[in-house]
């Protein structure tokens, strides 16, 4: 979608609510398939739970009736949307809604496109926002009043519309999203301990579902129970938000353009993304619609896509459930942990440091097939550095934050190898979880192209299949650069010694 990148970054609910603080998207450095026609394992029709201890309850506590969304892949309910979009206001489109090879549907052209040509054209009153009129304008003044964020207050909206079903004016966009979105918030525990044990993404996704339910955690205490008439459990309830939120992380976009406001665009949401690609979703002022500029020219009948963003391939599984092929995303990155050593003789001391500048141990450091940042050496400074440089370890620590101005002159010549070594190994223990994964996997030919032949778990376990795949191979990269500047430390320090030693002999003679 639109560089969303920094979704969750603003503030969620005011200070008083810790748990939506913290409920942020990936830091910037860096569902599953039903066989077809068939719920999925461990869902249910029209609802939408996935989790299998919540399954049972979700199915007893929703009304059979209810519509939210439809088969991620059906093109009947996109083609009503369509319909009505059209009736709706929505100019005559040079592309439509189809099913596709990469992301099961998508928007195809259906004429020629130019390269730099403007499409879309969605007019604001299409786009839903934290402004958006509720049908149920009681329920939308009370959630105003107790000032609700855009991410929560959004979540809520569309809860609320799609429990109206007919009766809200958005039925139709309702009806054509996905039941179940593609999202980490559906893998159950067990699965993401079972196939992201390597990744740091296993703790994004943790962290993520964590905050998701206590996001509604917070706003039932807070406003729920305290108005169950506009928001009744059977309706609101920890399941609904986790498919709300689903939506909103895999479609919400931040149209720079509108002062970054957060926004769904029927339609536009449709589009499937790119790592190749880099056009984004933004409000055009001259033409007051949402639309992108195509980067290259579309023939009819190709499918046309956007950029979701400069993501690497695990935030866009954490987020929108798919990873691309190996080696095709030049944002890929992978997060290294860096720990302090237990028995390290200062570890009070650099520790002390580390929080003082809002780090931890273990620290997540993003590495990049083309390198790993300052920062990261400015942690492996710290972690390597003696008793004696005491002095410095707030220097380092500032630097590791990335706070420091000074950062490009960071540089402890007498540390250097050390620091390098230090990383290698870390480098390579999580070379070694990865390689242990993939090993235990085992080697699997399956075709994710086309998830609904799949059962779940052979889904899930592609997906995280993929995703080592493409974290370790960074690793390998860094591996590589790591021991050959180490070699070249040790073979001029060699060199250093064998000149020494020359002299010193040739003062002997
Ligand atoms: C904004 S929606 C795009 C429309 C979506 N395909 C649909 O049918 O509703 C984002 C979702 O599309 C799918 N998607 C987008 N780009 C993809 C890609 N390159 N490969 C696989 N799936 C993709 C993912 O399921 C993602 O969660």
């Amino acid at each position: 979608m639109a560089k969303a990148s920094n979704f969750l970054q603003s503030t969620l609910l005011p200070s008083s609510s810790p748990t939506l603080r913290n409920l942020r998207t990936p830091s910037p450095t860096i569902s599953f398939p039903a066989s077809s026609r068939q719920p999925r394992p461990g869902t249910i029709n029209c609802s939408v739970s996935t989790g299998e201890t919540t399954t049972k309850r979700a199915a007893e506590d929703l009304p059979d009736n209810i519509s939210w969304g439809c088969e991620i892949d059906s093109v009947e309910n996109a083609t009503s949307l369509q319909r009505w979009l059209s009736d709706s206001g929505l100019p005559p489109q040079k592309m439509a809604i189809d099913r596709v090879d990469v992301g099961e549907r998508g928007l195809v052209a259906s004429q020629n496109l130019r390269k730099g040509e403007k499409l879309l054209f969605v007019p604001p009153s299409l786009v839903i926002s934290a402004d958006s009129v509720w049908t149920n304008g009681e329920a939308g003044e009370v959630m105003k009043r107790y000032d609700v964020p855009d991410w929560p207050l959004l979540a809520t909206y569309l809860i609320s519309e799609a429990s109206l079903q007919k009766g809200s004016r958005w039925f139709n966009y309702i009806s054509a999203l996905p039941r179940q979105p593609y999202s980490l918030l559906y893998w159950t525990r067990t699965e993401l301990d079972m196939y992201l044990e390597a990744s740091q993404i296993r703790e994004r996704a943790i962290e993520r579902i964590t905050n998701v339910v206590g996001t509604y955690e917070d706003l039932r205490s807070r406003i729920f129970s305290k108005h169950p008439h506009l928001f009744p459990k059977e309706v609101f309830n920890d399941e609904t938000f986790k498919w709300s939120f689903g939506i909103l992380f895999s479609r919400l976009v931040r149209l720079p353009s509108m002062d970054g406001r957060f926004a769904l665009v029927p339609w536009a949401d449709m589009l499937n993304h790119n790592c190749e690609v880099e056009t984004y979703l933004d409000y055009d002022k001259s033409s007051k619609g949402v639309v992108f500029t195509a980067d290259r020219p579309y023939q009819p009948g190709e499918q046309v896509f956007i950029s979701y963003g400069n993501k690497s391939n695990g935030e866009l599984l954490l987020s929108y459930g798919f990873v691309p092929r190996e080696g095709t995303n030049p944002s890929d990155s992978v997060e290294l942990a860096l720990s302090l050593r237990k028995n390290d003789k200062c570890y009070k001391e650099k520790l002390d440091a580390l929080k003082k500048h809002g780090l931890s141990t273990p620290q997540c450091f993003p590495v990049r097939i083309t390198g790993w940042p300052l920062e990261l050496m400015a942690y492996a400074y710290l972690v390597v550095s003696p008793p004696d440089m005491i002095n410095s370890f707030e220097e380092m620590a500032k630097a590791a934050s990335n706070k420091s101005s000074t950062n490009k002159d960071l540089k402890y010549p007498e540390l250097e190898e050390e620091a390098l070594q230090f990383i290698l190994d870390s480098c390579e223990t999580s070379i070694s979880k990865y390689s242990r994964f993939l090993k235990e996997s085992g080697s699997m030919d399956l075709d994710i192209t086309s998830p609904k032949q799949l059962n779940r778990k052979a889904f899930l376990k592609q997906l995280a299949v993929d995703l080592s795949t493409s974290e370790r191979r960074i690793l390998y990269r860094a591996q590589y650069i790591l021991r050959r500047r180490l070699r070249d430390i040790r073979s001029g320090e060699l060199k250093a010694l064998r000149l020494f030693s020359g002299i010193r002999n040739f003062f002997k003679q």
